[in-house]
């Protein structure tokens, strides 16, 4: 299965999700705010590409079923978590204009980088792959982080975000999907193999997406030019 063997190989990432300082300060309601802040303004970029990379997956399958979650994904991707974070910008105060001077940080742009290159390299199958430790590993840090609960409102209200049954039944399907789609003939081992190292290589990208946060990452200090900012296009 699939889900089995990726995970098993993407373990030490997920532990290492688990067990950092960005996670363990979040529950226990002390992490630094403008680690938070950070971590939101980053994530914005993401959550719009991880949306597009969606909507090209639904394009490019020839799955039924991919196409269906692809498109249905999309859409609630847009009036969930989009909106969630809608409110966490207005209630911390982050105005376009700092969205504006914030440079997308090297990780959260290798992470959507290597997204979108599975769709050039490789195929949709092995772009779902990618896409999977996104909704699975916060699902899981939802399930263990909801019975501890962190004294920070705030901080709570993001861990529900991921701690729903909603959110547990859309990671179901997706696996139950993307398990389907790697065990069909059509699959070759060569790109099942492809689809097994987009997981690993972001469930890496998201341990590494913590430590961006937790350390405020730019691009090297002597680079003149900063890379372009994380505004919407
Ligand atoms: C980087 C990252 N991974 C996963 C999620 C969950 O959707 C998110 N919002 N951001």
């Amino acid at each position: 299965m699939f889900t089995e063997i990726a995970l098993a190989q993407a373990r030490p990432y997920w532990e290492g999700s688990f067990t950092h300082p960005f996670i363990k300060e979040l529950v226990a309601g002390d992490l630094a705010s403008t680690a938070f802040r950070y971590y939101l303004l980053q994530d914005r970029y993401y959550l719009e590409h991880f949306s597009k990379i969606h909507l090209l997956i639904a394009q490019q399958s020839s799955d039924t079923q991919v196409k269906a979650l692809m498109y249905q994904s999309a859409n609630n991707l847009a009036d969930g978590e989009q909106m969630v974070r809608h409110d966490f910008f207005q209630e911390l105060q982050i105005k376009p204009a700092e969205i504006a001077q914030t440079p997308i940080a090297p990780t959260a742009y290798h992470y959507v980088s290597h997204m979108y290159r599975q769709l050039v390299e490789h195929t949709p199958n092995v772009a779902l792959a990618s896409l999977l430790p996104c909704a699975w590993l916060y699902q899981a840090i939802g399930q263990r982080l909801a019975t501890k609960g962190s004294p920070n409102q705030l901080y709570q209200r993001w861990i529900d975000t991921y701690a729903s049954d909603e959110m547990t039944e859309s990671v179901q399907t997706f696996k139950q999907i993307i398990n389907h789609v790697y065990a069909d003939p059509k699959t070759t081992p060569a790109e099942q193999q492809e689809m097994v190292d987009a997981f690993v290589i972001s469930s890496a990208m998201e341990y590494n997406f913590w430590g961006m946060a937790y350390e405020l990452e730019t691009w090297p200090s002597d680079a003149k030019i900063q890379p372009k900012s994380a505004k919407p296009q």
